[in-house]
């Protein structure tokens, strides 16, 4: 039973005085009323200041995946795609195009230029090293096609080392790799592992033209090996590696042993990574002010190099045109099963726009330009606008090769949001670093380490099918998944239902694998189609936002 009015001190000592008179009860009101609302505004001002500290907490997203998945990509299509509006929504979408990355992409983007360039002439090279080595085995045995010699194979997903440019490793702006000395392969794409013509069709007529067009094109090949000699590591992609398991991150859960060398290696891999895309990058413009300030007296300066190679390739355009043109040269590629039109950073087709001393580059070929990314990238972001406004986004873009792998665990802590990129068009093709390894499988593997790693479990992970537009051409073609996925069985062979089974396959990994239950968030994806992509990472972001305040309050 409570306690009366009479037996309560507090309540005693609070109340009025029993001889209290009209205009002191009053005074006591309003006194009483003034006090609250000192007291309301107090709590409100509290509330206001904890809710902007959340805020002020960054939020912390991981962009992870295999090697060509596409991370860097997806980046450049959030810089490069302009503010929009998200269907059904009157908001005005942000855009992580904030002031301080507007800024900076605006400078980079001439130096995405140097880079279009060496990937068309590394195409061109590619073309003239495997007609090459097709004329020579002509001339060497007219009557019928040699079998492949070794050094004549192509192997197969992109294993062929050129002759053609300097090795990073005499460089001396490439001091710094994850991996031993980055030897350097063609980036095309090889659909089987037979890399000689079928013994039953004629042998290909090579003719004195095609003799001329590769003489008159090996100036390019000095060009390659300047272009990947200023841009460093990056500019080269790897065809080995040390490391054999899917996730070397994983070891780094067990102990404090395998922690010290991901500790170690995160020292080799920081985040100012000397050979990350955007340092190299850096180099030109770094080069370029040198030079400005050099009054342009700068022996064989940033920008001479730059005109010299822009002049080399505008002179070479007719005959790049002429070699991609040429029936042979296609006939050659076919029964050699190589699709280089399928390969990153493939810009032949584009080759009377690109190759033209005034040629100026778009959004659209940067986003679709190739450059490694070596170790880690930081971006620092703050929204300009939009449910963002105000916050400050952390984004990581990682290396995404076997070897560059054991340093993301170092940033896995405190992570809010993860977005795995797992390439789907990719089933039937293997690891560039070893061609041992299937790509989808490899995906599925990474895919399991991330799952289950207790370090994430409090991370959201998103999901997306990458190369949904590479994989709709590869079945039009008529390849087939079921022939390198047997599990496929005999479903219909359409983007529509391949999409499904990959996904179901990635989620049952999630259920199974995970340390606690949560959402299985997924996106089919072609990042390189800018518009979508803006759309898709708009509710990406809401999310991962909505979830870093939910965890904020619980803190
Ligand atoms: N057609 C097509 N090309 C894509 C897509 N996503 C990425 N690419 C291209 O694939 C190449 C590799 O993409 P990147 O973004 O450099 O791959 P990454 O995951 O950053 O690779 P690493 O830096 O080596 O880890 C680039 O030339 C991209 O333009 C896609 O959805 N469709
Ligand atoms: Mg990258």
């Amino acid at each position: 039973m409570g306690r009366s009015f009479e037996e309560d001190p507090l309540t005693a000592a609070l109340a009025p005085p029993p001889n209290e008179t009209p205009a002191d009860r009053e005074a006591r009101e309003i006194a009483e009323s003034e006090a609250k609302r000192v007291s309301d505004e107090i709590d409100a001002q509290l509330r206001k200041e904890r809710e902007s500290e959340k805020k002020r907490k960054p939020v912390k997203l991981l962009l992870l995946g295999q090697s060509e998945s596409g991370k860097t990509a997806t980046l450049k299509s959030e810089f490069t795609h302009p503010l929009v509006r998200p269907p059904c929504s009157t908001r005005p979408r942000r855009t992580f195009q904030m002031l301080y990355c507007k800024r900076q992409w605006v400078e980079e983007r001439s130096s995405w230029r140097c880079v279009v360039l060496l990937n068309l002439v590394r195409n061109i090279n590619e073309i003239l090293d495997i007609l090459g080595r097709e004329m020579a085995a002509a001339n060497a045995k007219p009557a019928t096609l040699p079998a492949a010699s070794s050094a004549n194979v192509v192997q197969p997903a992109t294993a062929i080392p050129t002759s053609t440019s300097s090795s990073p490793d005499s460089s001396p702006l490439s001091s710094d790799s994850e991996d031993p000395p980055p030897k350097q392969r063609n980036s095309i794409t090889v659909v089987s592992a037979s890399s000689s013509s079928p013994p039953d069709l004629p042998p290909l007529k090579f003719k004195d033209k095609h003799r001329l067009l590769r003489l008159r094109l090996a100036p390019l090949r000095r060009v390659q090996a300047d272009l990947e000699a200023r841009l460093g590591a990056a500019a080269t992609e790897l065809y080995t590696t040390n490391t054999t398991s899917a996730a070397p991150f994983d070891e780094s859960e067990d102990g404090a042993g395998a922690r010290g060398v991901a500790k170690r290696d995160k020292k080799e891999f920081s985040v100012h990574s000397r050979n990350g895309w955007k340092t190299a990058l850096e180099r030109f413009r770094a080069a370029r002010r040198r030079s400005d300030d050099a009054g342009g007296s700068a022996l064989r300066s940033v920008r001479d190099l730059e005109d010299e190679v822009q002049d080399v390739i505008a002179g070479c355009r007719e005959d790049m045109r002429a070699v991609w043109d040429d029936r042979i040269v296609r006939e050659m590629m076919a029964r050699r099963k190589v699709r280089i039109e399928d390969s990153a950073g493939f810009f032949l087709n584009d080759v009377d726009r690109i190759a033209r001393q005034d040629y100026q580059i778009t959004d659209d070929d940067i986003i679709r330009a190739r450059l490694r990314t070596v170790g880690v990238q930081e971006y620092r972001v703050t929204f300009e606008n939009g449910h963002s406004a105000g916050s400050e986004w952390r984004m990581y873009d990682v290396g995404g090769t076997r070897s560059s792998r054991i340093v993301w665990y170092s940033y896995f802590d405190d992570c809010d949001a993860i977005i795995f990129l797992a390439p789907v068009s990719c089933f039937d093709e293997k690891l560039a670093e070893d061609k041992r390894v299937n790509r989808l499988e490899d995906s599925y593997m990474l895919w399991k380490s991330v799952c289950s790693c207790k370090l994430l479990a409090g991370t959201q992970l998103v999901l997306f099918l990458n190369k949904c537009d590479l994989l709709q051409a590869k079945l039009m073609r008529g390849a087939k998944i079921r022939d390198s996925v047997p599990s496929f069985g005999d479903r219909r062979n359409d983007v529509a239902t391949a999409a499904r089974y990959f996904q179901q396959h990635f989620k049952e990994i999630l259920r199974s694998n995970s340390p606690v239950q949560r959402p299985f968030y997924v996106h089919l994806t072609s990042v390189i189609d800018t518009k979508s992509t803006a759309v898709t990472l708009g509710a990406v972001e809401e999310s991962i936002l909505r979830d870093h305040l939910r965890r904020a309050d619980l803190m």
